[in-house]
């Protein structure tokens, strides 16, 4: 199958630049994506660093300064405004802060976006009792939004973006404003709709740990451009960018850790046959199998003072800080081999005493 087949978004060297008085703002530079149909897109960045904006160019919410865009094989930029409405109902977006009606109750917001076209008042209320079906408010049909919580308001503005049978969903900070539980019942539904409607999910946020849960792939975006991308377990595991590095710290506790930890113990007065050391393992290469390969092979002292380990795309992966003492140039040997075996080490220490680690 080509590219052209498989990709739901194609976007081909996009800037978008905004005039701000006399200031100009390059909020996005010369960027190129593809999403692949059925795939679960996360683009991570800090605030202002091009996000919305770049998804706001999918459907062109946003014109781009610069670039093509192609969305469902359709070079929407050339189309007519007749072709592009109808483009546009196979994009849908989630927001932050729901941008629900008010004064509609549950069924009358999933109901709007199908006022005004052909389908009869019948159908329009059994598709909107079908999609509070599939996000499971069915029994909230006759109320308001004011009277629901963040998450069932979120689910509302899910089922009202199912109601143009869109193929893309564009998750702009969705769950931003949400407490961690509610936040993954929402990623649980949004992970099940791309499953059971093939929905393509382009998603944006600043938490590493959203990107974790539901992506398969990521972009991280930083002062308009993409720096790093790739499938999530790769990018967890093997970051090449400091702000990636960040990223990943931050969601795996690992920085709140180093943090804590060399705020407690004094580096300046470790021995000559001391470090601090971060270990991070991927796949079978267990916490376990390098302590006491690194104690009884070499007899080097590992004491672990953190220690994590998660799945990503079904993969383990584990996190450890520990103190070693022993020999150096035995020890150098050794994580020169476990280097080889997916083990991906780091001396904390120097990093501390400059005063970089955190
Ligand atoms: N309509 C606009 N006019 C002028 N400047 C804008 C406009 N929209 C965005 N910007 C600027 O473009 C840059 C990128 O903003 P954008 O909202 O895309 O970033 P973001 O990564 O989504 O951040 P956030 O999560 O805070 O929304 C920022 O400097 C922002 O101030």
């Amino acid at each position: 199958m080509s590219e052209t087949v498989t990709n739901a978004i194609e976007l081909n060297n996009i800037s978008v630049n905004f005039q701000n008085h006399d200031q100009e703002i390059d909020a996005v530079k010369n960027v190129d994506l593809q999403i692949k149909r059925g795939d679960i897109y996360g683009i991570i960045g800090y605030s202002g660093a091009g996000k919305s904006t770049l998804v706001r160019v999918i459907n062109l919410l946003q014109q781009p300064t610069q670039g093509s865009v192609i969305v469902n094989n359709q070079e929407i930029l050339k189309l007519k405004p007749v072709e592009l409405r109808q483009a546009r109902k196979k994009v849908s977006m989630i927001f932050q802060h729901f941008n629900l009606m008010k004064s509609r109750t549950v069924q009358g917001n999933v109901e709007y976006p199908l006022l005004g076209t052909k389908i009869s008042k019948a159908d329009r209320q059994a598709k909107a009792e079908k999609l509070l079906r599939l996000v499971g408010l069915s029994e909230y049909a006759g109320t308001y939004p004011s009277q629901l919580s963040g998450g069932q308001k979120q689910r509302v503005a899910i089922a009202r973006a199912l109601a143009s049978d869109p193929e893309i969903l564009i998750s702009d900070e969705a769950t931003s404003a949400l407490d961690p539980k509610t936040t993954k019942s929402i990623l649980e539904l949004l992970k099940q709709l791309n499953r059971d409607l093939d929905l393509t999910i382009v998603l944006i946020t600043h938490e590493m740990q959203v990107i974790k849960s539901i992506c398969h792939n990521v972009a991280v975006m930083d002062a308009g451009e993409i720096i790093e991308r790739g499938p999530v377990a790769k990018v967890f595991t093997e970051p090449q960018q400091k702000l990636t590095t960040d990223f990943v710290e931050t969601s795996t506790n690992v920085k709140e850790a180093i943090e804590r930890i060399t705020s407690t113990i004094k580096i300046s007065e470790f021995k000559d046959n001391q470090e601090l050391m971060y270990f991070n393992f991927i796949g079978n290469s267990t916490k376990q199998g390098v302590v006491s390969e690194f104690s009884q092979k070499y007899g080097i002292d590992v004491n672990i003072l953190f220690a994590n380990i998660d799945q990503i795309d079904g993969e383990n992966v584990g996190y450890m800080i520990a103190v070693i003492t022993g020999d150096l140039a035995v020890f150098n040997a050794a994580i020169q081999r476990l280097s080889s075996e997916g083990v991906k080490t780091r001396i904390l220490t120097n990093d501390v005493l400059e005063g970089g680690a955190a």
